[in-house]
Protein backbone atom coordinates (compact mmCIF):
# COMPACT_ATOMS: atom_id res chain seq x y z
CA UNK A 1 0.00 0.00 0.00
CA UNK A 2 1.33 3.45 -0.82
CA UNK A 3 0.66 6.19 1.63
CA UNK A 4 0.02 9.44 -0.25
CA UNK A 5 2.30 12.30 0.76
CA UNK A 6 0.27 15.48 1.28
CA UNK A 7 1.16 18.29 -1.14
CA UNK A 8 3.05 21.26 0.31
CA UNK A 9 1.19 24.54 0.69
CA UNK A 10 2.33 27.17 -1.90
CA UNK A 11 3.78 29.32 0.92
CA UNK A 12 5.82 26.35 2.20
CA UNK A 13 7.12 25.65 -1.35
CA UNK A 14 8.17 29.28 -1.68
CA UNK A 15 9.91 29.23 1.71
CA UNK A 16 11.69 25.93 0.89
CA UNK A 17 12.87 27.24 -2.51
CA UNK A 18 14.08 30.49 -0.94
CA UNK A 19 16.00 28.64 1.80
CA UNK A 20 17.59 26.19 -0.63
CA UNK A 21 19.10 29.12 -2.58
CA UNK A 22 21.00 30.32 0.49
CA UNK A 23 24.54 29.20 1.21
CA UNK A 24 25.43 27.88 4.65
CA UNK A 25 28.44 30.08 5.44
CA UNK A 26 29.73 28.30 8.56
CA UNK A 27 29.68 24.77 7.24
CA UNK A 28 32.16 23.09 4.95
CA UNK A 29 29.89 20.39 3.65
CA UNK A 30 32.05 19.33 0.70
CA UNK A 31 34.83 18.06 2.98
CA UNK A 32 32.59 15.44 4.49
CA UNK A 33 32.73 17.24 7.82
CA UNK A 34 29.38 18.86 8.23
CA UNK A 35 30.29 20.14 11.67
CA UNK A 36 33.48 22.10 10.95
CA UNK A 37 33.00 25.80 11.47
CA UNK A 38 34.67 28.52 9.45
CA UNK A 39 34.32 30.92 12.40
CA UNK A 40 34.50 29.86 16.03
CA UNK A 41 31.49 30.76 18.16
CA UNK A 42 32.04 33.72 20.43
CA UNK A 43 32.38 32.69 24.04
CA UNK A 44 33.38 34.67 27.10
CA UNK A 45 36.02 32.63 28.96
CA UNK A 46 36.27 35.20 31.77
CA UNK A 47 39.49 36.80 32.90
CA UNK A 48 40.36 35.27 36.25
CA UNK A 49 39.59 32.32 38.45
CA UNK A 50 36.98 34.24 40.47
CA UNK A 51 34.79 34.61 37.34
CA UNK A 52 33.26 31.31 38.26
CA UNK A 53 29.81 29.79 38.38
CA UNK A 54 28.21 32.39 40.65
CA UNK A 55 28.53 34.97 37.86
CA UNK A 56 26.48 32.87 35.47
CA UNK A 57 24.04 31.66 38.10
CA UNK A 58 23.57 35.08 39.67
CA UNK A 59 19.98 36.00 40.50
CA UNK A 60 19.38 39.72 40.06
CA UNK A 61 16.46 41.84 41.23
CA UNK A 62 13.57 41.10 43.55
CA UNK A 63 11.30 38.11 44.04
CA UNK A 64 7.85 37.23 45.27
CA UNK A 65 7.84 33.70 46.71
CA UNK A 66 4.44 32.22 47.54
CA UNK A 67 4.35 29.52 50.20
CA UNK A 68 7.73 30.88 51.25
CA UNK A 69 7.06 29.97 54.86
CA UNK A 70 6.93 26.28 53.92
CA UNK A 71 9.93 23.98 53.74
CA UNK A 72 10.70 24.02 50.01
CA UNK A 73 9.79 27.72 49.66
CA UNK A 74 12.10 28.71 52.48
CA UNK A 75 14.99 26.65 51.06
CA UNK A 76 14.41 28.43 47.73
CA UNK A 77 14.36 31.90 49.38
CA UNK A 78 17.69 31.17 51.10
CA UNK A 79 19.30 29.92 47.89
CA UNK A 80 18.05 32.92 45.86
CA UNK A 81 19.45 35.33 48.48
CA UNK A 82 22.75 33.40 48.47
CA UNK A 83 22.90 33.95 44.71
CA UNK A 84 22.39 37.70 44.85
CA UNK A 85 18.66 38.40 45.12
CA UNK A 86 18.19 42.00 46.32
CA UNK A 87 14.68 41.89 47.73
CA UNK A 88 12.25 39.20 48.81
CA UNK A 89 8.50 39.31 49.48
CA UNK A 90 7.01 36.11 50.87
CA UNK A 91 3.26 35.56 50.40
CA UNK A 92 1.89 32.89 52.73
CA UNK A 93 -1.42 32.12 54.37
CA UNK A 94 0.64 31.23 57.47
CA UNK A 95 2.81 34.33 57.44
CA UNK A 96 2.91 34.46 61.26
CA UNK A 97 4.90 31.22 61.30
CA UNK A 98 7.68 32.74 59.25
CA UNK A 99 8.93 35.23 61.90
CA UNK A 100 11.80 33.08 63.27
CA UNK A 101 12.93 32.24 59.72
CA UNK A 102 12.72 35.88 58.64
CA UNK A 103 14.85 36.94 61.61
CA UNK A 104 17.53 34.44 60.56
CA UNK A 105 17.42 35.55 56.91
CA UNK A 106 17.63 39.24 57.88
CA UNK A 107 20.62 38.52 60.15
CA UNK A 108 22.42 36.62 57.41
CA UNK A 109 21.56 39.06 54.59
CA UNK A 110 21.40 42.48 56.32
CA UNK A 111 21.69 44.49 53.10
CA UNK A 112 18.61 42.91 51.48
CA UNK A 113 14.96 43.88 51.84
CA UNK A 114 12.98 40.95 53.23
CA UNK A 115 9.20 41.26 53.69
CA UNK A 116 6.41 38.80 54.38
CA UNK A 117 2.68 39.24 53.78
CA UNK A 118 -0.29 37.25 54.99
CA UNK A 119 -1.94 36.24 51.69
CA UNK A 120 -4.31 33.48 50.69
CA UNK A 121 -3.34 32.94 47.04
CA UNK A 122 -6.89 31.93 46.13
CA UNK A 123 -8.14 35.46 46.96
CA UNK A 124 -7.58 37.57 43.84
CA UNK A 125 -8.08 40.89 45.65
CA UNK A 126 -5.61 39.93 48.41
CA UNK A 127 -3.09 38.77 45.78
CA UNK A 128 -3.37 42.07 43.86
CA UNK A 129 -3.00 44.13 47.07
CA UNK A 130 0.05 42.13 48.11
CA UNK A 131 1.66 42.47 44.68
CA UNK A 132 1.08 46.27 44.83
CA UNK A 133 2.57 46.42 48.32
CA UNK A 134 5.55 44.26 47.37
CA UNK A 135 6.24 46.48 44.33
CA UNK A 136 6.10 49.58 46.55
CA UNK A 137 8.42 48.01 49.11
CA UNK A 138 10.93 46.44 46.72
CA UNK A 139 10.72 48.92 43.83
CA UNK A 140 10.12 46.22 41.20
CA UNK A 141 9.37 42.52 40.90
CA UNK A 142 11.60 40.43 38.65
CA UNK A 143 10.83 36.90 39.81
CA UNK A 144 7.83 34.95 40.95
CA UNK A 145 8.21 31.51 42.50
CA UNK A 146 5.02 29.69 43.45
CA UNK A 147 5.44 27.16 46.25
CA UNK A 148 2.05 27.55 47.94
CA UNK A 149 0.32 24.21 47.83
CA UNK A 150 -1.75 21.69 49.71
CA UNK A 151 -2.11 17.95 49.37
CA UNK A 152 -5.05 15.66 50.08
CA UNK A 153 -4.79 11.88 50.06
CA UNK A 154 -8.43 10.84 49.57
CA UNK A 155 -9.91 8.05 47.44
CA UNK A 156 -11.60 9.57 44.40
CA UNK A 157 -14.78 7.64 45.37
CA UNK A 158 -14.87 9.42 48.74
CA UNK A 159 -13.67 12.88 47.79
CA UNK A 160 -16.09 15.74 48.40
CA UNK A 161 -16.63 18.51 45.88
CA UNK A 162 -15.29 20.98 48.44
CA UNK A 163 -12.04 18.98 48.89
CA UNK A 164 -11.54 18.77 45.12
CA UNK A 165 -12.21 22.48 44.63
CA UNK A 166 -9.93 23.62 47.43
CA UNK A 167 -6.94 21.65 46.12
CA UNK A 168 -7.46 22.94 42.57
CA UNK A 169 -8.03 26.44 43.92
CA UNK A 170 -4.84 26.65 45.99
CA UNK A 171 -2.49 24.70 43.72
CA UNK A 172 -3.63 25.79 40.25
CA UNK A 173 -5.85 28.89 40.45
CA UNK A 174 -3.69 30.43 43.20
CA UNK A 175 -0.56 30.07 41.07
CA UNK A 176 -2.41 31.57 38.07
CA UNK A 177 -3.67 34.58 40.06
CA UNK A 178 -0.18 35.33 41.39
CA UNK A 179 1.40 34.86 37.94
CA UNK A 180 -1.16 37.18 36.32
CA UNK A 181 -0.77 39.95 38.91
CA UNK A 182 3.04 39.77 38.84
CA UNK A 183 3.25 39.48 35.03
CA UNK A 184 1.16 42.62 34.62
CA UNK A 185 3.70 44.46 36.80
CA UNK A 186 6.63 43.00 34.86
CA UNK A 187 5.03 44.01 31.56
CA UNK A 188 4.36 47.54 32.85
CA UNK A 189 7.89 47.84 34.25
CA UNK A 190 9.19 46.78 30.84
CA UNK A 191 11.76 44.60 32.57
CA UNK A 192 10.42 41.14 31.84
CA UNK A 193 11.18 38.51 34.44
CA UNK A 194 11.03 34.88 35.44
CA UNK A 195 8.19 32.78 36.80
CA UNK A 196 8.76 29.31 38.29
CA UNK A 197 5.82 27.12 39.30
CA UNK A 198 6.23 24.17 41.64
CA UNK A 199 4.54 21.26 39.91
CA UNK A 200 5.40 17.71 41.00
CA UNK A 201 6.22 14.26 39.73
CA UNK A 202 2.53 13.79 40.52
CA UNK A 203 1.90 15.84 37.36
CA UNK A 204 3.71 13.20 35.33
CA UNK A 205 2.52 9.94 36.85
CA UNK A 206 -0.03 8.60 39.32
CA UNK A 207 1.35 8.47 42.84
CA UNK A 208 1.76 5.20 44.69
CA UNK A 209 0.54 4.08 47.21
CA UNK A 210 -1.51 7.13 48.24
CA UNK A 211 -4.63 8.14 46.29
CA UNK A 212 -4.57 11.84 45.40
CA UNK A 213 -6.39 12.46 42.14
CA UNK A 214 -7.14 16.13 42.83
CA UNK A 215 -3.54 16.93 43.79
CA UNK A 216 -2.16 15.13 40.73
CA UNK A 217 -4.61 16.89 38.41
CA UNK A 218 -3.87 20.28 40.00
CA UNK A 219 -0.15 19.80 39.34
CA UNK A 220 -0.67 18.49 35.78
CA UNK A 221 -2.79 21.59 35.11
CA UNK A 222 0.05 23.73 36.39
CA UNK A 223 2.40 22.20 33.80
CA UNK A 224 -0.07 23.09 31.01
CA UNK A 225 -0.56 26.57 32.48
CA UNK A 226 3.24 26.99 32.42
CA UNK A 227 3.26 26.01 28.72
CA UNK A 228 0.49 28.51 27.89
CA UNK A 229 2.09 31.41 29.78
CA UNK A 230 5.52 30.63 28.32
CA UNK A 231 3.97 30.96 24.87
CA UNK A 232 1.87 34.05 25.64
CA UNK A 233 4.24 36.10 27.79
CA UNK A 234 7.64 35.63 26.11
CA UNK A 235 6.79 38.76 24.10
CA UNK A 236 6.96 40.71 27.38
CA UNK A 237 10.35 39.18 28.20
CA UNK A 238 8.75 36.91 30.80
CA UNK A 239 10.03 33.32 31.00
CA UNK A 240 7.73 30.75 32.60
CA UNK A 241 9.09 27.40 33.75
CA UNK A 242 8.36 24.83 36.42
CA UNK A 243 10.08 22.34 38.67
CA UNK A 244 8.67 18.92 39.45
CA UNK A 245 10.00 17.69 42.78
CA UNK A 246 9.72 14.05 43.71
CA UNK A 247 9.18 12.95 47.28
CA UNK A 248 10.97 15.49 49.43
CA UNK A 249 11.39 15.20 53.16
CA UNK A 250 9.06 18.04 54.23
CA UNK A 251 6.09 18.58 56.52
CA UNK A 252 3.79 17.91 53.55
CA UNK A 253 4.94 14.30 53.73
CA UNK A 254 4.65 13.84 57.49
CA UNK A 255 1.74 12.98 59.74
CA UNK A 256 -0.38 9.97 60.65
CA UNK A 257 -0.24 7.02 58.27
CA UNK A 258 2.56 8.50 56.17
CA UNK A 259 5.46 6.48 57.65
CA UNK A 260 4.68 3.37 55.56
CA UNK A 261 4.24 5.46 52.43
CA UNK A 262 7.62 7.12 53.01
CA UNK A 263 9.27 3.67 53.07
CA UNK A 264 7.54 2.77 49.79
CA UNK A 265 8.61 6.05 48.15
CA UNK A 266 12.24 5.50 49.21
CA UNK A 267 12.22 1.86 48.08
CA UNK A 268 10.80 2.83 44.66
CA UNK A 269 13.52 5.41 44.10
CA UNK A 270 16.88 4.51 42.53
CA UNK A 271 18.62 6.54 45.25
CA UNK A 272 16.77 4.60 47.97
CA UNK A 273 15.71 7.78 49.74
CA UNK A 274 13.55 10.91 49.67
CA UNK A 275 15.04 14.24 48.62
CA UNK A 276 16.08 17.05 50.95
CA UNK A 277 14.66 20.57 50.51
CA UNK A 278 18.09 21.90 49.58
CA UNK A 279 18.32 19.42 46.69
CA UNK A 280 15.61 21.33 44.84
CA UNK A 281 17.43 24.65 45.00
CA UNK A 282 19.90 24.02 42.16
CA UNK A 283 17.07 23.91 39.63
CA UNK A 284 15.38 26.93 41.23
CA UNK A 285 18.52 29.07 41.11
CA UNK A 286 19.36 27.98 37.57
CA UNK A 287 15.88 28.77 36.21
CA UNK A 288 15.84 32.17 37.96
CA UNK A 289 19.36 33.20 36.91
CA UNK A 290 20.29 35.10 33.78
CA UNK A 291 22.14 32.05 32.49
CA UNK A 292 18.68 30.63 31.70
CA UNK A 293 17.60 33.55 29.51
CA UNK A 294 16.63 31.11 26.68
CA UNK A 295 14.96 28.55 28.94
CA UNK A 296 11.23 29.10 28.63
CA UNK A 297 8.33 26.67 28.94
CA UNK A 298 10.34 23.83 30.41
CA UNK A 299 9.87 21.62 33.44
CA UNK A 300 12.79 20.28 35.47
CA UNK A 301 12.12 17.03 37.31
CA UNK A 302 14.10 16.77 40.56
CA UNK A 303 13.21 13.35 41.92
CA UNK A 304 16.31 11.18 42.27
CA UNK A 305 15.15 9.26 39.20
CA UNK A 306 11.79 8.16 40.64
CA UNK A 307 9.82 8.57 37.41
CA UNK A 308 12.26 6.55 35.33
CA UNK A 309 12.48 3.71 37.85
N1 LIG B 1 7.33 17.99 49.63
C1 LIG B 1 7.23 17.30 48.52
O1 LIG B 1 7.57 16.12 48.46
C2 LIG B 1 6.72 17.94 47.28
C3 LIG B 1 6.86 17.26 46.08
C4 LIG B 1 6.37 17.83 44.92
C5 LIG B 1 5.80 19.08 44.95
N2 LIG B 1 5.70 19.71 46.13
C6 LIG B 1 5.07 21.03 46.11
O2 LIG B 1 5.99 21.98 46.64
C7 LIG B 1 5.29 23.04 47.25
C8 LIG B 1 5.84 23.28 48.64
O3 LIG B 1 5.68 22.10 49.39
P1 LIG B 1 6.35 21.88 50.84
O4 LIG B 1 6.73 20.46 50.90
O5 LIG B 1 7.37 22.92 51.11
O6 LIG B 1 5.08 22.04 51.74
P2 LIG B 1 4.77 23.04 52.94
O7 LIG B 1 3.46 22.61 53.48
O8 LIG B 1 5.94 23.09 53.86
O9 LIG B 1 4.65 24.44 52.20
C9 LIG B 1 3.49 24.89 51.57
C10 LIG B 1 3.29 26.33 51.93
O10 LIG B 1 2.16 26.82 51.22
C11 LIG B 1 1.42 27.64 52.10
N3 LIG B 1 0.02 27.71 51.67
C12 LIG B 1 -0.91 26.71 51.69
N4 LIG B 1 -2.09 27.17 51.25
C13 LIG B 1 -1.90 28.48 50.93
C14 LIG B 1 -2.74 29.50 50.42
N5 LIG B 1 -4.03 29.28 50.17
N6 LIG B 1 -2.21 30.73 50.23
C15 LIG B 1 -0.92 30.98 50.50
N7 LIG B 1 -0.08 30.06 50.99
C16 LIG B 1 -0.56 28.82 51.20
C17 LIG B 1 1.55 26.96 53.46
O11 LIG B 1 1.24 27.83 54.53
C18 LIG B 1 3.00 26.54 53.43
O12 LIG B 1 3.83 27.54 53.96
C19 LIG B 1 3.82 22.63 47.20
O13 LIG B 1 3.20 23.27 46.12
C20 LIG B 1 3.86 21.14 46.97
O14 LIG B 1 2.71 20.66 46.34
C21 LIG B 1 6.14 19.19 47.28
O1 LIG C 1 4.55 13.40 44.18
C1 LIG C 1 5.23 13.86 45.28
C2 LIG C 1 4.62 15.09 45.87
O2 LIG C 1 3.89 15.81 44.95
C3 LIG C 1 3.94 15.03 47.15
O3 LIG C 1 4.94 15.18 48.11
C4 LIG C 1 3.21 13.83 47.59
O4 LIG C 1 2.51 13.22 46.59
C5 LIG C 1 2.34 14.20 48.75
O5 LIG C 1 1.81 13.11 49.37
Amino acid sequence: MTIPIPALQPSAIAARDELSKRSIPHMVLSQGDAKSLTAPPTFDFGTNDTDCALGRFRVDGNAVVTGGTGTLGLAACTALLEHGLSGLAIFDVNAAQSEPHLTKLRQRFPSRTIACYQVDVTDDVAVQDAVDLATETLGSINHLLCFSGIVGCVNAMDMSAAQWRRIMDVNTTGSFLCAQAVARKMARQGTGGSIVFTASISAHRVNYPQPQAAYNVSKAALITLKNCLAAEWARYGIRTNSVSPGYMDTILNEGPGIAEARDVWAARNPTGRMGTPDELTGAIVMLSSTTSSYINGTDIVVDGGAIVF
